[in-house]
């Protein structure tokens, strides 16, 4: 617990430039002027006291000073009038100064998470879950900056604390060592109840990384959820979470509450004792009495509120150590950017895979296993085989997003390392099983592949892709906004987009990843012709099942239990009654 605010500390530190100890400087100086404010009581006391002089304070510094000027009543007044605003502007200054400084750390530190997510290797990214991520970035963060606020105002209370502390040693210092005692004795009391803060942080912070996953299960999922009727089933399960978090709030509320109870009766007892000691056995004098009763007063709230503050910071430093966590995973895993200037290489022949293997992590059986093969430039090549044969995992291997274990990847003979991957992924364009739209425009889809494309542009790719037509009927054209995941196009209509954002990028090499398994047969026809009418102008590596889209490949390669285990041109393959592509072609599967 104390290393990780340790380590809490340093990291705002850090997070902030050292902003936070300006802010924390402004906030002794408005510590110090409420302490000295208070500490004018004395001689305005002494003053008001008709039956003294001011002459008869004793205290250090305070005595001298009043026997050399003599301060008037009006003047004392004037002073203390003029610290209690010196003090508020202060702490005004103070507020705004670290509400920026704060939510400027919290903002960096959010985008910091975001891009070492987006920076990670796809291995890493691929275990995380997507409503986990989201977790962090707004309620992990969001009690982040609750722990920072609760560690500054800890620190404001702590420094006034000491500040009256000081006071109380000058106006007597027997009775501020029996107050600091007390102070300390109760703090130990409530030992428990801090413990109990960060239990309550951990398990909150567990249940709302629960809740937040059945909500974007349930979002995400919606129609499934929907066709299967399981709506109220996901209804009852968020209620569920709901209320336990509700439950677990409830009991943390419950503990909380009773040590602000506990700590109400302890100051009252405490303030007693005091009291007594004081007037019975240090036997102060009336003007001291009331000033140490005044700073006493005046320091129980304080340390009420130190007592919350660390309660509250404990209940949400968990969400620090679960960010640390997270983000030290992704930073570790962060793909290498590539050396400065670093180009893919450049594809005019072949990519070669040469004793290629590949293991996820965590997994014992290797998904690739001593993969030899070729694809060739200008050329369609058609990856067939069983599911879970490893074609998926050559696909991303090819496209840059996988790391080989063992073996290498050529591109025209340059291997591609750490320091080229990246850059090799700029030039493959990919269209997945399920075409990834997003609820905007047509025109804003197709320009996440290149953002500054123009209308032209869009046309001509919409046009390879033979999306043209049905886009030109559509009522706002380029400007339609497609619904949810694209939901208002119909399943080839979405395939076209994306086929036709993946041109938009230029790609040396396109990768088609089940690209219409998703699709009706005529549909995946359609396709199957725009693609073959591609021929020469792109090199394709397209990942099927189906026959369809085979028939137009120029080479075939065969993937059994992560090996290639037949090659070939297209041809020669379906010549060969023999070959897995004959039997595939006759309908017999690829299984055998
Ligand atoms: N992220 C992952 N972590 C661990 N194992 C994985 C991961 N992705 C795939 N695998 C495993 O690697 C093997 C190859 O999977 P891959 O998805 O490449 O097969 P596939 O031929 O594309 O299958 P399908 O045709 O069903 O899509 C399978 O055994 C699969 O379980």
């Amino acid at each position: 617990m104390i290393a990780s605010l340790g380590r809490f500390v340093a990291f705002l530190w850090r997070l902030t430039n050292g902003r936070i100890g300006v802010a924390l400087t402004l906030n002794v100086l408005a510590s110090f002027t409420e302490g000295v404010s208070l500490f004018l009581l004395i001689p305005l006391i002494a003053t008001i006291d008709a039956g003294r002089s001011g002459n008869s304070i004793d205290i250090p510094i305070l005595g001298d000073l009043m026997q050399r000027y003599h301060p008037s009543l009006g003047l004392l007044l004037v002073g203390f009038v003029l610290l209690i605003v010196l003090q508020g502007a202060l702490v005004r200054t103070k507020t705004l100064y670290l509400t920026g400084v704060m939510h400027h750390a919290i903002d960096r530190l959010r985008q910091s998470f975001f891009v070492s997510a987006g920076n990670a290797q796809w291995e890493v990214l691929q275990r995380s879950r997507v409503s986990d991520l989201n977790n962090i970035l707004t309620v992990e963060t969001g009690r982040i900056q609750i722990a920072a606020s609760n560690l500054t105002s800890l620190f404001q209370a702590l420094i006034l604390l000491l500040t009256y502390l000081a006071m109380a040693l000058l106006v007597s210092w027997q009775m501020a060592l029996f107050a600091a005692a007390i102070g300390l004795v109760m703090f130990a009391a409530l030992y428990p109840i801090r413990r109990q803060a960060t239990r309550f942080g951990e398990e909150v912070g567990q249940m709302f990384r629960e809740q937040n996953r059945t909500l974007l299960e349930f979002l995400t999922g919606i129609r499934v959820a929907k066709s299967f009727l399981v709506e109220d089933a996901y209804a009852e399960r968020f209620w569920r979470r709901l209320t336990m978090i509700r439950q677990t709030t409830l009991r943390y509320a419950g503990v909380r509450t009773l040590g602000t109870l506990s700590f109400q009766v302890m100051s009252a007892v405490a303030a007693a004792a005091f009291i007594w000691v004081a007037v019975e056995w240090v036997q102060l004098d009336f003007g001291r009495l009331i000033v140490l009763l005044l700073i006493f007063l005046r320091l129980a709230p304080r340390f009420g509120a130190i007592q919350e503050s660390i309660q509250s910071l404990l209940s949400n430093l968990p969400a620090f150590d679960l960010f640390r966590e997270q983000s030290t995973m992704f930073a570790e895993a962060a793909e290498p950017k590539g050396e400065m200037g670093e180009e893919a290489p450049s594809f005019s022949d072949e990519i070669r895979l040469e004793g290629l293997s590949l293991s996820y992590p965590g997994s014992s059986k290797p998904a690739l296993d001593d993969v030899d093969l070729s694809i060739r430039f200008g050329r369609i090549t058609a990856l067939i085989g069983p599911s879970g044969s490893g074609k998926s995992t050559i696909a991303d291997l090819v496209m840059g997003l996988l790391r080989p274990t063992s073996g290498r990847m050529t591109v025209d003979g340059v291997e591609i390392t750490d320091s080229n991957r990246r850059a090799w992924r700029g030039s493959v364009a990919f269209v997945p099983q399920e075409a990834f739209l997003l609820h905007d425009t047509i025109a804003a889809n197709l320009r996440i592949a290149l953002p500054d494309a123009s209308d032209e542009l869009l046309w001509s790719v919409l046009d390879q892709a033979k999306a043209r037509s049905f886009v030109e009927q559509l009522s706002d054209g380029l400007q339609t906004v497609v619904g949810e995941r694209g939901t208002r196009l119909s399943g080839g209509e979405r395939q076209r987009i994306a086929l036709a954002r993946a041109l938009l990028r230029n790609p040396w090499l396109l990768i088609l990843d089940e690209a219409t398994s998703a699709l009706d047969w005529e549909n995946q026809q359609k396709i199957a012709a725009d693609i073959a009418a591609m021929r020469g102008k792109v090199t394709i590596l397209t990942v099927a099942h189906r026959p369809s889209m085979i028939r137009f490949a120029d080479d075939m390669i065969a993937i059994e239990n992560g090996r290639c285990v037949e090659s070939g041109t297209f041809a020669a393959l379906a010549a060969d009654p023999r070959s897995r592509l004959a039997a595939m072609l006759r309908g017999e599967g690829t299984e055998r």
